[in-house]
């Protein structure tokens, strides 16, 4: 038998599946074993590689009780994030595929309505899940379609973004009816903060939970799932009229029915509210609550690292991450400097977004509680934040992930770079995040940032920069962006030249053509020109800045040397190569020498993040290439340029 085989006959519930219809005609015991099925495919993926696997755990029951009371095929089912989306993969008929999940080619991390008709939309982004679930329902009840029922579940986590309030507010006034499930599991990434947590906090303390859910439960006993409206409909009332004398009042005063909270760890407790509150008139929030690690003792105790864990095996009881080689990553040397700059400079803050934990940032944390802010899924609020802490003096850091700063475009145009202030963003995960996939690589911040005057945008291409780049970045009185990805951070042996805005940094002479390196391309263009030692003397130069771009480097690389490449871990359309095109042009410099290697006009899938780079030319093996055929074209361009070109 092999191993598939072997796995496969361990799982005979999921392994049934086809879609999630076989549920409803599951017994109670059935369930729980389809439960206990699906724990274990879980922790059975995390020896093979990491993923998102507290929070899968923690929904478990949830999702099958959904399953159990919907029919999402027609009906609409939003998990917000989308990271908690794996148990439904897997009681949607997505067993057999799910052990390629993250791996290029296989299953995504996230809903991928590719993948099935019980994906809606392609997510990763927190917070959208409300609007979206109260816009499918007014397109349903206006195209004819309103015996579709539309459920959006979403985190504690998420719920604060500001989203989920405009959406909630809406949805208040429009009075369509809506499930919004809020998934109470105390926890964010890291603990959940704010005053939303707070309140949450208030309502699980409330005795309709602690107390009164017996006789809560007595009453949905006596309520017939499929029998007299009437009768169900008393219930109903009396339900809301708990709701509003015990809890919930924020919501009731939105016009949001609130019903909770209730134990999401009880399948059959779940299915009666989840029929009950099918059946309601309008938006109703039911509050469920869940551990995040539910099932996994070590992930329940820690579900910060069980977040997204490393691979890891088990020995004896306690879960061992396999190893991880190469050097630190960006992010380390980031929070390094991070440090360093509060601890000589008591103006300097730092703000993250509910990503304290990615950005390796407890330690700051830990050090400076008085300067550090954690605001929660709020990325628009977190740089508005920070323009409001620089007019008062002070030099605030927003450290924030590529992708997720795109939530706070309309503020880094308005709030920051429009008054022209000090703002210091790190930009953690600026490349291909790998596994992750499209909705969390970073690859349009360039594009983005270096549009608006003011800003300065570098990236550094080796660990000794970060900190010299924080430095200056703090220094200037203008807004300064700093990228870098989710990698390994190249050492190099050589004291850095000090940082000049605008100014790049030769590292290697070269006398056939530069390879001219954006960021963290500089090891691949080093390895490049390195393996072509014997064909071709290609420099490298690491151009540190995208703006203001050095232009003399632009001018001198264009001019000496048969070709010039430039390589990013960006979008081709408005990243760095754009810049130094647009510069070669404005210098009146010959751009037929020039070559642009960036990423392709398309969402790149998930994937390992080298295999990802070597599929989209950017390589080393690739880099170089595209040197030996720079280096042809030039010679048949000399040719074309010959009379023999006449006789065609
Ligand atoms: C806009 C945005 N910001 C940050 C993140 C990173 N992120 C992913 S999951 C998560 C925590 C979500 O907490 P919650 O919604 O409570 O879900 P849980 O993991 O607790 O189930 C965060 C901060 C994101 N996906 N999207
Ligand atoms: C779902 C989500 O957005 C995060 O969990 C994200 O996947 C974290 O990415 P890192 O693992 O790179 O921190
Ligand atoms: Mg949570």
């Amino acid at each position: 038998m092999n191993n598939e085989e072997s796995v496969v006959s361990k799982h005979p519930l999921l392994e049934s599946l086809t879609d999630a219809m076989p549920l409803r005609e599951m017994t109670r015991d059935q369930l729980v074993g389809l439960a206990a099925e699906t724990r274990d495919v879980l922790c059975n993926l995390l020896a093979t590689r990491t993923a998102h696997f507290a929070s899968n755990l923690g929904v478990v029951e949830l999702c099958i009780a959904l399953h159990c009371e919907f029919d999402f095929r027609t009906d609409r089912l939003i998990w917000d994030t989308g990271h908690q989306i794996y148990p439904h993969k897997l009681v949607t008929g997505r067993y057999r595929d799910f052990p390629t999940i993250r791996t290029r080619g296989g299953l995504m991390g996230y809903p991928n309505p590719q993948e099935s008709v019980y994906d809606l939309f392609m997510t990763g982004h927190a917070g959208s899940s409300v609007s979206t679930a109260v816009g499918l329902r007014s397109g349903d009840v206006l195209s004819g379609n309103p015996d579709r029922r539309t459920v959006a579940v979403i985190g504690d986590g998420a719920f604060p973004s500001g989203i989920v309030f405009e959406a909630m507010n809406n949805a208040g006034e429009l009075e369509d009816d809506l499930t919004i499930i809020l998934n109470d599991n105390k926890m964010s990434i890291c603990p959940r903060v704010g005053a939303v947590a707070t309140y949450l906090d208030r309502l699980r303390s409330n005795p309709y939970y602690t107390g009164l859910k017996t006789e809560v439960v007595r009453l949905l006993d006596l309520v017939p799932m499929f029998g007299d409206p009437a009768e169900r409909l008393l219930a109903q009332m009396k339900e809301g009229v708990k709701a509003g004398l015990l809890g919930g009042m924020l919501f009731e005063e939105l016009g949001i029915r609130y019903v909770g909270p209730i134990d999401g760890h009880d399948i059959s407790l779940m299915r009666k509210y989840l029929a009950m509150v099918r059946e309601m008139k309008g938006p109703v929030l039911l509050h469920v609550v869940t551990e995040k690690g539910h099932g996994y003792k070590p992930a329940a105790e820690d579900p910060v690292f069980f977040h997204t864990p490393p691979a890891f095996t088990e020995e004896r009881g306690k879960p061992v991450p396999t190893a991880s080689s190469g050097c630190p990553p960006f992010t380390l040397h980031a929070r390094n400097a991070i440090r360093k700059s509060m601890a000589e400079d008591d103006r300097v803050t730092i703000i993250t977004a509910a990503m304290c934990q990615g950005n390796k940032l407890e330690p700051v944390r830990e050090q400076f509680p008085e300067r550090f802010f954690d605001v929660g899924i709020c990325e628009s609020h977190a740089v508005a934040f920070a323009a409001g802490q620089c007019k008062t003096g002070l030099r605030p850091i927003v450290d924030i992930y590529s992708t997720f700063l795109q939530r706070s475009y309309d503020q880094i145009f308005q709030e920051v770079a429009l008054q022209d202030l000090p703002v210091v963003f790190l930009i953690d995960r600026a490349g291909l995040t790998g596994p992750d996939g499209p909705t969390h690589h970073g690859v349009y911040d360039l594009g983005y940032l270096r549009v608006f005057p003011n800003m300065v945008v570098m990236s550094p291409g080796y660990a000794a920069e970060v900190e010299l780049m924080l430095s200056a970045a703090i220094h200037h009185d203008h807004p300064v962006a700093i990228r870098y990805p989710k990698a390994s951070a190249l050492e190099l042996a050589r004291t850095p030249d000090p940082i000049e805005i605008g100014r790049s940094e030769r590292i290697r002479d070269g006398r056939d053509g530069t390879i001219v390196a954006c960021g963290s391309m500089l090891d691949q263009a080093l390895a490049a020109a390195e393996s072509l030692c014997d064909d071709l003397d290609v420099g490298v130069v690491n151009a540190r800045f995208i703006k203001p771009i050095d232009v003399e480097m632009v001018r001198q690389s264009v001019e000496t040397g048969k070709f010039v490449i430039t390589v990013e871990e960006h979008a081709k359309m408005g990243g760095f190569g754009s810049a130094f095109l647009e510069t070669a042009v404005e210098q009146r410099l010959d751009t037929r020498r020039i070559h642009l290697l960036a990423l392709s006009d398309k969402f790149i899938d998930h994937g390992d993040r080298d295999e990802l780079l070597a599929e989209e030319g950017l390589g080393a093996e690739q880099i170089a290439q595209a040197c030996r055929d720079a280096a042809d074209d030039r010679i048949t361009m000399t040719q074309d340029a010959k009379p023999i070109h006449a006789t065609h």
